[in-house]
């Protein structure tokens, strides 16, 4: 039986045939090339979990296979200046529209909005769209260990390296985490949500903890909902921290992102 993810990767290939039939790779590279300068994801992740705090990757997110509508959200603009306000590391944008309701348009309207480095949240399968990504402005990517070969994953890594933007590595199990940390990037992102079967445990940081060596950051993804679930992913070495769900459906974005900023 095909997944939620199966059918995201299957319409990627289609998007992604779609952009190479409208925009030659030259003029793409030409955008991405003129682009302002990426800002320091990596780099504000770590500085902030070296302090011994809470680096957040705070979302936009409107929709998902898991949970449905969101957060109706007509300016995204007004939730990142929030997350900003709250002490957010890092800012990521779904840009998936069919099953996230998210866009390009968005990530650019977000990040002229903060100063905050902002992730371009997609499936991503072809090097092509991390060059899509940087000619919109994007800092940081996301790659998902799951649906690339060792072969796809080095060279998308080293494709966004050139374009000087941060790669999160994003693993569910054992066997995608040593494959992650096989690559250059310092970020480790262990996804709690089995994309598979779309059920959340926290557990999943707390198996995975003890693989990712000390000069890695782990980063807990999804189904972080309260700061009991931060001080509990703290104690196993999570610094990193990306949060969507609960801080769409949140009355008071800022406070909210503040309270799960300084937890200790
Ligand atoms: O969120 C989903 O339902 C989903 C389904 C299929 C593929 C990916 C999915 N989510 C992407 C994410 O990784 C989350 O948006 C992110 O980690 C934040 O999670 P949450 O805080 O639970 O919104």
């Amino acid at each position: 039986m095909s997944t939620a993810l199966d059918k995201i990767i299957e319409y990627k290939k289609e998007e992604v045939a779609t952009l190479k039939a409208s925009r030659s790779f030259e003029s793409l590279h030409s955008e991405a090339l003129h682009q302002t300068p990426p800002r320091g994801f990596a780099k504000r992740m770590q500085t902030i979990a070296n302090q011994d705090q809470n680096a957040l990757i705070c979302e936009i997110k409107r929709k998902s296979p898991s949970a449905g509508k969101i957060n109706s959200l007509s300016d995204p603009t007004a939730a990142a200046k929030a997350y900003e306000h709250g002490g957010a590391a890092c800012i990521s944008v779904l840009t998936d529209m069919p099953s996230f309701g998210g866009s390009l348009d968005d990530m650019v309207a977000v990040r002229n909005a903060v100063t905050l480095p902002v992730l371009r949240k997609d499936f991503m399968i072809d090097v092509i769209q991390i060059l899509e990504a940087r000619a919109h402005g994007a800092d940081a990517i996301l790659l998902i260990m799951s649906v690339l070969d060792d072969n796809q994953a080095a060279e998308m890594h080293s494709f966004a390296d050139q374009l000087g933007m941060a790669v999160l590595l994003e693993s569910h199990n054992e066997e995608e985490l040593d494959r992650a940390l096989s690559l250059p990037s310092p970020l480790i992102g262990v996804n709690n949500r089995d994309l598979k079967r779309m059920v959340t445990d926290l557990e999943t940081t707390v198996r995975l903890s003890s693989r990712i060596p000390s000069e890695k950051l782990l980063i807990s993804e999804s189904g972080i909902k309260a700061s009991e679930d931060i001080a509990m992913l703290r104690k196993v070495g999570a610094r990193g921290f990306l949060i969507g769900e609960s801080l769409m459906k949140s009355g008071n974005i800022a406070n909210d992102v503040r309270e799960l900023h300084t937890t200790s």
